[in-house]
């Protein structure tokens, strides 16, 4: 038997991502599945940063008071309150932005912003308490590095990316600094932010990868469950819940379903010919011509077990539910694979029946129509269709 068909998941589990990356479709939808609930959680966050940034300003005043001692240097602390005032701008306008933003891609943006915007305004704060001799704590600048890996959603690289930058900033401050022994203290905080940044780093890379292998196993589990392996198509779950939801859309709305189940003909005699590989190689064939013709998002292709598959359209004209079925019965016989056991034709065929939904249809009533379509396809030489008691030979 042949190896069985892969999963996009678990073939990109087999290829790996050490580089946080996926394929285009999963990287993608990897995207999306982050997204989900993001903007709400983004305008709390903002909210809080916002709120903590105005402590950080009123412990200036605690700390200064209204009226500032004359002998403080006054340069420092009109650059002191520069930079709160910045920093605050900067995080109104990303609040803002984030309140009213229905894009998660553009409000991660801000997110960073708020986050760069906190962490430089506080290393910039605690670098003016120290040329103003006030009391202070260095670990802040540590613990503000933390929180530029708070997990946003965003890429481990963009706060790489934003850590590395606000390193830079401490770096630029320590080369500006006034005295000797300020850049010496500057430059013991910037070996210490180096090292948090590895670990920081360390432990972003661990978490968005396991975050990203969870979703792999996650996706394989789901698409093993509404799936059938071998040919990728829907299993008979899927169908089932597909065909009841279509359904019931379609008679509240007064629109149209067509029901194709499709049987490959003297198949027993196909896999007595050719083996069971073969036999499995056909029917994926089968399948991927099948899954050619659900061009609509709720056209579904689902193989229900066996060599018994079936397509879901929705809304069609009746005219081209005939069409399709008749193009389908034409294009698996076009493809030409050898069947020299079958007595219909030299080639695979397939018969297939059409039913097109009534209103006192259900789930179950559909089905048993179209199956004695299809019957009625098969007892009158295979290889062609029948549409709703309409017998179309195979071209
Ligand atoms: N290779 C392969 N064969 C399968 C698979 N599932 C079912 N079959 C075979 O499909 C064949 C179906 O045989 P029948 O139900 O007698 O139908 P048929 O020979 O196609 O005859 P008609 O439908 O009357 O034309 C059986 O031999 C099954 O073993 C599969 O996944 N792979």
């Amino acid at each position: 038997m042949d190896a069985p068909s892969q999963t996009p998941y678990s073939q990109q589990l087999r290829d790996g991502f050490r580089a946080l990356r996926f394929g285009p479709a999963l990287e993608a939808e990897y995207r999306a599945y982050c997204s989900q609930g993001l903007l709400t959680r983004f305008r709390l966050t903002a909210l809080l940063a916002l709120l903590v940034w105005l402590l950080f300003c009123a412990s200036d005043f605690l700390r200064i008071g209204w009226t500032p001692a004359p002998e403080l240097p006054q340069a420092v602390l009109e650059e002191l309150r520069l930079a709160r005032l910045l920093a605050l701008a900067t995080m109104l306008a990303a609040t803002l932005y984030v309140q009213f933003s229905g894009s998660v891609e553009r409000a991660q943006l801000a997110m960073l912003a708020i986050g760069y915007a906190v962490a430089t305004g506080a290393a910039y704060g605690i670098y003016c308490y120290k040329q103003l001799h006030l009391p202070h704590e260095s670990s802040m600048l540590v613990i503000a590095m933390m929180a530029l890996f708070i997990p946003i959603g965003a890429r481990m690289r963009w706060h790489l990316g934003l850590a590395l930058s606000y390193i830079a900033a401490v770096v630029l401050m320590t080369l500006l600094a006034p005295n000797k022994a300020l850049r010496i203290e500057m430059a013991g905080i910037v070996i210490a932010l180096l090292l948090a940044l590895v670990i920081c780093t360390l432990s972003a890379y661990w978490r968005e990868y396991l975050h990203r292998e969870q979703f792999l196993y996650r996706g394989d589990a789901q698409w093993l469950a509404l799936r059938d392996e071998m040919t990728g198509l829907s299993n008979r779950r899927m169908f089932n819940h597909h065909l009841d939801t279509v359904m019931r859309q379609a008679q509240r709305e007064g629109q149209r379903v067509a029901l194709l189940l499709l049987d490959v003909d003297h198949f027993k005699l196909y896999n007595d010919r050719y083996g069971h590989a073969a036999g499995d190689r056909a029917l994926q064939t089968v399948a991927a011509v099948l899954q050619s013709f659900a061009l609509r998002p709720l056209d579904l292709a689902a193989r229900l077990g066996g060599e018994e598959m079936a397509l879901v359209l929705y809304d069609p004209q009746p005219s081209h539910a005939a069409e399709v079925a008749q193009a389908l019965v034409d294009a698996i016989a076009a493809r030409r694979l050898p069947h020299e056991a079958s007595p219909v034709a030299p080639v695979l065929t397939v018969s297939l029946g059409c039913a097109l939904l009534r209103k006192d249809d259900n789930p179950d009533r559909f089905y048993r129509r179209a199956d004695a379509l299809l019957y009625q396809a098969k007892g009158s030489g295979r290889n062609r269709c029948c549409v709703d008691g309409v017998l179309r030979p195979a071209a």
